[in-house]
């Protein structure tokens, strides 16, 4: 197996993925780009249909891309053979889906789940597979029910026993789709929280999918996708004041793709009219960008 040395946990150029139902093809991705740094977490975000879904479970191994490049936690997903997919699988990623069903084995309890996992992984001694298991259920605050049945305990409770899991075999990358979408306010915010400590403690690199708008306060970038493309993203900062006070601040930023595409927010193109072609100018320190105002002369009155 090759391990490619990218700087990026999550790399995807041009990515495309078509499905084709009874002969009508869909294309779920259209040259996607995607660069998620080393220990970032991140929150992806976007309408139903946009391709979400479609995007995890290819970062994830389950399903593999029609075209592009994509490389995660060093393996690249196009190029994969069966053995390297299902060594990936165990140790690379982890993941965390929305139904807490999927997550977890019915029939064992929590900290047997974690456990189960590290097994499947080879991925620690297994004399200290008991001692850990528990240690990540502490990290994550369920270890007061480690010896429950998934049936015995809360969503958002199940949902920290399946992070445990995910990230038992210390993978680089954890990927979770909708892990908040069946839980109430509270246990998404200790969801979340549960995923902030892993990202910070243990330097995981965190992509959450999400329909929640409260994810975006937990995540330090949050991306865009529309149409199968990342089309923006907005980058949170905190800054600390003369008098020693906290600031968040977002900033909104556009996705300049590697052609030098740009996608121009629709609030933005409605409120200045613009259609079909706009005036570009290059200024010492920024694009200038206008509605073509020749446009109007030239339509027939
Ligand atoms: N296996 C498949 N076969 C055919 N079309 C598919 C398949 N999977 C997804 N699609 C289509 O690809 C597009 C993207 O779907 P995807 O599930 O990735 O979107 P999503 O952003 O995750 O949506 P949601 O938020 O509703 O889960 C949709 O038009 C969908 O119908």
């Amino acid at each position: 197996m090759t391990l490619i040395e990218t700087e990026a946990d999550i790399r995807c150029n041009d990515l495309v993925r078509i499905f084709t139902a009874v002969g009508v093809e869909v294309q779920a991705l259209q040259g996607l780009n995607l660069t998620v740094e080393p220990g970032s977490m991140v929150a992806l975000v976007g309408a139903s249909g946009s391709g979400k879904s479609t995007l995890l479970t290819i970062l994830s191994g389950l399903d593999t891309p029609t075209a592009g490049l994509a490389h995660v936690a060093g393996h690249d997903l196009l190029t994969m053979d069966r053995q390297e997919r299902i060594e990936f699988r165990r140790r690379s990623v982890g993941f965390v889906w929305q139904q807490t069903v999927r997550n977890l084995l019915p029939y064992l309890t929590a900290v047997d789940n974690v456990e189960l996992a590290m097994t499947i992984g080879r991925s620690h001694p297994r004399r200290d597979r008991p001692r850990r298991a528990l240690e990540l259920l502490d990290l994550l605050g369920v270890a007061d029910v480690a010896q429950r049945l998934p049936a015995e305990l809360s969503g958002g409770q199940q949902q920290r026993v399946a992070i445990a899991v995910a990230i038992a075999n210390s993978p680089r990358v954890l990927l979770a789709d909708e892990p908040t979408g069946e839980l109430d306010d509270a246990a998404s915010a200790d969801v979340l929280e549960a995923m902030q400590r892993v990202n910070s403690e243990h330097g995981t690199t965190v992509l959450i999918v999400t329909h929640d708008s409260t994810v975006s306060s937990h995540v330090q970038r949050t991306v865009q996708i529309r149409d199968g493309r990342t089309a923006a993203e907005t980058l949170r900062r905190t800054r600390v004041d003369q008098h020693g006070q906290e600031h968040s601040i977002a900033e909104e930023f556009a996705v300049l793709d590697r052609v030098g595409r740009l996608q121009l927010p629709d609030e933005f193109t409605s409120r200045l009219d613009m259609r079909d072609r706009v005036r570009l100018a290059l200024e010492t320190d920024h694009v200038g960008v206008w509605p073509d105002a020749r446009r109007d002369d030239e339509e027939p009155s």
